[in-house]
């Protein structure tokens, strides 16, 4: 079959209203035209073709990078753009690029720790492009006293920093504190006098993120303006006495809470984006196994496959509403800091950095499958699949080592416990830690499979296994003597209890998400679906947990496990709608295998011959080392 929907077939299944799914996805009808519109844009645009990453030098890369992001900021100019849409624009150029880290780091640095005099200075600069920033914390070694390493868009391109280093004033150390300084003449690009600054090097992968100029950067005997250390924290006075503002010292770290928000809502873009290839390739791949010589059997038929899909489908839809909910965190704590009101900075700080984790580890792990789930073709280049893993893989690593942040909620929680015996009653995300003693004994009340369907069953079993797993924690630690070393010996026992309390907090915001009022034909029921795999999914994967701690039994285990693959039925003919409701392009998609009309075959033999080996029959170095090898061969094979 040459051209036309060869998924259509499939659309034609769907129990829900497609479009109103859109809107749900995107968050608002106001999003959904936004998002819409400017992928739209960018996907029309010749100057945005992204197919030829992989066959570029790093040199032809960077350039290419840079290349677009100044025709993006005059297609942003031109078509005064807002800025919600221009950010965008720069989400659907899809190149990780230096802008990332001055819109996502530099700016918001400034925003939140300048003094308002100090904001009203740079800011302009950088909204207007005069002036390049980047995020410069991590060192090469351990320490802050070394070099500067890793920095995205430091390498070649930012003319300003905010650096992180410890301030010293008459010999006193007051800690890291963040600093804007500038590295390169605005005129003709050379580092300032004792700055050494360069490109860190390739790279994972190829294209990938090695569009991005992560720095080295060394200072001898440079000297930062009084005026430009960040002092809305804390204050150098001209005399250089140091000051501190009535306000948390960890407000030095907002920028990260920030953009840890953030990137758990990317982590749903990502995942869905690679299971919107898999599923619809999914739909198009046939192999053996029919019955009475009928078509053979689409792939995504087979249980294992369903098994291996249906859970990241519903992942990236869980990850998509806990990241809405974490924007709402985000914006809550920062009015009320604004309003001097600390209290959940501690709370804020856990949610980001363990959602942060687990969705960035389930996001990377699940491309990975997603490209076996592909088969072979998965491992191509036009797949879109490598080049998506090799660019969000990092993500486990970036704003924090994914297990150092475990081990920061870890530390929230066992404080939060702490505190149960002083009375204090636990509230938001831990609300759940002031009924510790009834989910301590409580018993799972499922007799029958459905019963696994009831959103109280589901949310009481993850509370008491988050509960009962930091609990044994909190017990074990009581028998060191020395508490930090009790934290280290028991790291690991504490990353799980960790890992069961952000789980939960996923499962719970998902089936609030569904309390809501939610308009489409069939919209509400497939989120249900979807829900559900979710949660049971995790219990199953999770079952040792669930089981030892005593919150299930072994029969109510089996009956989650009866339960999902009902589940996964039930999913199976709204898979193509679920995955067309992301609303992706094929551009943003850069997937032969997950193009919209599934004609998969005929262009992927298409694009097998615009590659560059292809350009000739025979290729460059056959003479040379080919034909002689040959030759000899011949030779001996003739004496
Ligand atoms: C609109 C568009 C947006 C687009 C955005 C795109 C952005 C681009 C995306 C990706 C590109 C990649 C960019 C990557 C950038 C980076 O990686 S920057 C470097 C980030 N580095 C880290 O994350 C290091 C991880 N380590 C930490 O976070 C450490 O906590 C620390 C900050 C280094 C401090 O360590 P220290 O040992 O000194 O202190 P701790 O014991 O950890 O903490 C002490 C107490 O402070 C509390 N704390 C820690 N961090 C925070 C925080 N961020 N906010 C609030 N509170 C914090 C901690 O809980 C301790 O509290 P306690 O004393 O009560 O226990
Ligand atoms: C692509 C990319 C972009 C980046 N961009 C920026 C940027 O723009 N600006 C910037 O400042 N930085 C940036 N970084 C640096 C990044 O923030 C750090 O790499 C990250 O915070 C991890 O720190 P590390 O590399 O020192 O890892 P390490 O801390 O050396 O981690 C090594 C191993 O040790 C373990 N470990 C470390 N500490 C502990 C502990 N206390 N307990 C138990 N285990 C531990 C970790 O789990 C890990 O397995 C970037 C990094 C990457 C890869």
């Amino acid at each position: 079959m040459e051209g036309g929907d060869h998924l259509a077939h499939e659309r034609k299944k769907a129990q829900f209203d497609v479009e109103a799914m859109k809107i749900v996805w995107a968050g608002s009808r106001h999003a959904f035209e936004v998002s819409d519109r400017i992928s739209k844009l960018v996907a029309s645009d010749p100057a945005f073709r992204k197919d030829n990453r992989p066959m570029l030098s790093r040199k032809e890369l960077f350039k290419n990078t840079l290349r677009k992001a100044a025709y993006a900021w005059k297609r942003i100019i031109e078509l005064r753009l807002s800025e919600e849409e221009a950010s965008k624009l720069r989400f659907y150029v899809d190149e990780p690029a230096f802008t990332d880290l001055h819109w996502g780091m530099f700016l918001p640095a400034i925003k939140g720790q300048g003094t308002e005099e100090q904001q009203q200075k740079w800011l302009p600069l950088a909204y207007k492009m005069q002036i390049i920033g980047c995020y410069a914390q991590t060192e090469l070694g351990h320490g802050s006293n070394s070099s500067k390493w890793w920095p995205g868009g430091l390498g070649k391109i930012s003319t300003h920093a905010v650096v992180y280093a410890r301030l010293i004033t008459d010999g006193q150390d007051h800690g890291v504190h963040g600093f804007i300084v500038q590295l390169r003449s605005l005129d003709d690009h050379s580092p300032l006098p004792g700055i050494t600054v360069g490109d860190i090097g390739m790279k994972f992968g190829n294209g990938a993120y090695n569009t991005m100029d992560n720095g080295v950067l060394r200072f001898d005997h440079v000297r930062i303006p009084r005026d430009q250390m960040l002092m809305k924290v804390s204050q150098v006075s001209r005399e250089g006495k140091y000051s501190q503002s009535n306000v948390p010292r960890q407000l030095v770290y907002g920028t990260m809470v920030f953009v840890r928000q953030t990137i758990v809502a990317d982590a749903s873009c990502a995942l869905s984006r690679a299971v919107c290839i898999a599923t619809r390739y999914s739909a198009v791949r046939r192999q053996f196994g029919s019955q009475n010589g009928g078509p053979e059997t689409q792939v995504i038929d087979y249980k294992t496959q369903q098994s291996r899909l249906f859970p990241l489908l519903a992942s990236a839809y869980a990850f998509r509403f806990v990241g809405e909910w974490l924007k709402w965190l985000y914006t809550d704590v920062t009015q009320r800091l604004q309003a001097n009101d600390f209290s959940t900075l501690p709370e804020a700080h856990a949610c980001t950095a363990g959602l942060k984790s687990l969705t960035t580890a389930a996001t990377a792990d699940g491309i990975e499958e997603c490209r076996k789930l592909c088969g072979g073709h998965g491992y191509l280049c036009s797949s879109g699949l490598p080049e998506l893993f090799a660019v969000y893989v990092p993500a486990c690593t970036y704003e924090g080592d994914n297990t150092v942040l475990l081990l920061q909620v870890a530390r929230f929680l066992v404080k939060t416990l702490s505190q149960l015996g002083s009375g204090k009653q636990p509230v938001g995300t831990t609300a759940y830690m002031g009924q510790v003693e009834h989910l301590m004994q409580c018993h799972c009340n499922v007799q029958k499979a459905e019963d696994w369907l009831k959103p109280a069953v589901i949310l009481e079993a993850f509370e008491a296994r988050s509960a009962r797993m930091s609990v044994a924690c909190a017990k074990n630690l009581s028998k060191f003597t020395n508490p930090e070393e009790g934290f280290a010996e028991l790291s690991g026992d504490l990353v799980e209890a960790a890992i069961a309390h952000c789980q939960l907090i996923i499962v719970s915001k998902f089936i609030e998400k569904l309390q809501q009022d939610i308009p489409g034909k069939g919209v509400k029921q497939q989120l249900g679906v979807l829900c559900n795999i979710y949660a049971l999914f995790l219990l199953h994967k999770h079952q040792g947990d669930f089981l030892s701690t005593g919150c299930i039994t072994p029969k109510q285990a089996y009956l989650a496990n009866e339960q999902l693959r009902a589940l996964y039925s039930q999913a199976r003919p709204n898979a193509i709608a679920l995955v067309d409701a992301f609303n992706y392009t094929d551009h943003y998609l850069g997937s032969i295998l997950g193009c919209y009309d599934g004609n998969v075959y005929p262009k992927l033999y298409e694009a097998a011959w615009k590659d560059p080996l292809n350009d000739s029959v025979v290729p460059d170095g056959y003479r040379e080392y080919i034909w002689p090898m040959l030759k000899q061969q011949l030779r001996t094979a003739r004496l």
